[in-house]
């Protein structure tokens, strides 16, 4: 069976390889021993704690298949972003310029640097290896997040985010970065990857130019990264753009990848969702795979599973309920996995 859970630090070594295969686009996990071993631990331990209010929370969960014991992918969330450090997007916003006795009017789409977005909740590190891309598995890696968060809705914002990976070409080159590189930032494109993923923003704030750019200035092909994704990622943008994710005109500082945003009572899985207590007895659906999630933390455990929605109860099979670790009576929230 396949299951989602908890990561531990048994799966250091299974993480780390998922950083390799993710490629160094793949900001929030990067290629680097202390800082994936820092990270399991936070997990565990904004997992294990007391929350009343979201605060430097890190969550981060692995798909399990239980059969082999191979971890075959990940998926996060962080609490409230921008806690720890700044977070910096750019803002995409018009200036006009307006002449009417010159007759001149000019719309000028502008980048201004910015922290609007601190205090969001953010969904972050999905990945899945490509053999398991399939029978909805991809699906429910990224959309039992929103019934996770629906269950503890203290430890999140109402205003859930997602930063896109950003177009990169076959070289792995960033043109948007390109640009600012030359201009602005002596670094380059993996560099600034590596320090957005672990965390170190002070160059942006040090670097990076601090009042409104005028896109007109910026190369065609600079330009033409704004709010475009990385091709492996169109996959990920269907599935929350599916959800009611939107584009909010913030996009990433060195990337230009989409901010993608939605408030967490409005994403589709959550209104979709239902909540019943289980019970165990043979299951007669065999059609419709729902997602189906405890709502334990440390115990937190979500799998796709085959079961009948009654009036009082959620059917299930012993398997799933072992798989699932709940018993007759204790509670599960599902949603068709569709
Ligand atoms: C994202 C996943 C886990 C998704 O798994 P799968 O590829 O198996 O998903 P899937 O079911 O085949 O596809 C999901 C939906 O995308 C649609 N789809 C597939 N390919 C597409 C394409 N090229 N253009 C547009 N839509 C496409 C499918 O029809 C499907 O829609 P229907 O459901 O309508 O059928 C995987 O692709 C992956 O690991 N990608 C590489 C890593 C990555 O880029 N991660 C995101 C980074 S960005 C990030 O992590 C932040 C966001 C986040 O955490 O969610």
């Amino acid at each position: 069976m396949i299951i989602i859970r908890p990561i531990t630090k048994d799966d250091y070594d299974a993480l780390f390889q998922i950083a390799k295969e993710s490629g160094h686009g793949f900001t929030s996990l990067p290629e680097d021993k202390d800082y994936l071993i820092n990270r399991i631990k936070h997990s565990q331990q904004s997992f294990a704690a007391d929350i009343k209010s979201p605060g430097n929370q890190g969550y981060l969960f692995v798909m399990e298949d239980t059969n082999s014991k191979e971890i075959v992918g990940t998926s996060g969330i962080e609490a409230s972003t921008g806690s720890d450090f700044p977070l910096f997007h750019h803002r995409i916003g018009t200036h006009i310029h307006h002449n009417d006795k010159l007759k001149v009017h000019k719309e000028l789409e502008t980048l201004t640097l910015c922290n609007d977005l601190t205090g969001s909740s953010e969904i972050c590190s999905l990945f899945l290896k490509s053999d398991y891309r399939i029978k909805g598995n991809g699906r429910a890696l990224s959309r039992f997040r929103f019934l996770f968060m629906s269950e503890h809705p203290e430890r999140f914002s109402n205003r859930i985010m997602a930063e896109m990976r950003g177009y990169a070409d076959e070289n792995g080159e960033s043109p948007f970065w390109s640009w600012f590189e030359e201009n602005f930032c002596d670094i380059d494109f993996a560099t600034s990857n590596y320090l957005f993923g672990t965390g170190d923003m002070t160059f942006v704030s040090e670097l990076m130019p601090k009042f409104p750019l005028y896109t007109k200035l910026m190369t065609q092909s600079a330009r033409d990264g704004i709010n475009k994704v990385h091709p492996g990622t169109r996959p990920a943008l269907a599935l929350l753009e599916k959800e009611g994710f939107k584009y909010g005109d913030y996009i990433g500082v060195n990337d230009a990848g989409p901010a993608l945003i939605s408030p967490l009572d409005r994403i589709k899985t959550v209104m979709a969702s239902v909540k019943k207590p289980v019970k165990i007895a043979a299951v007669t659906n065999e059609q419709t795979r729902y997602i189906a999630c405890n709502n334990k933390l440390t115990d937190f455990r979500a799998a796709q599973i085959y079961l009948d929605i009654q009036d009082e109860h959620l059917v299930i099979s012993e398997e799933s309920a072992t798989a699932l670790k709940v018993a007759a009576g204790d509670f599960l929230r599902v949603v068709k996995n569709n």
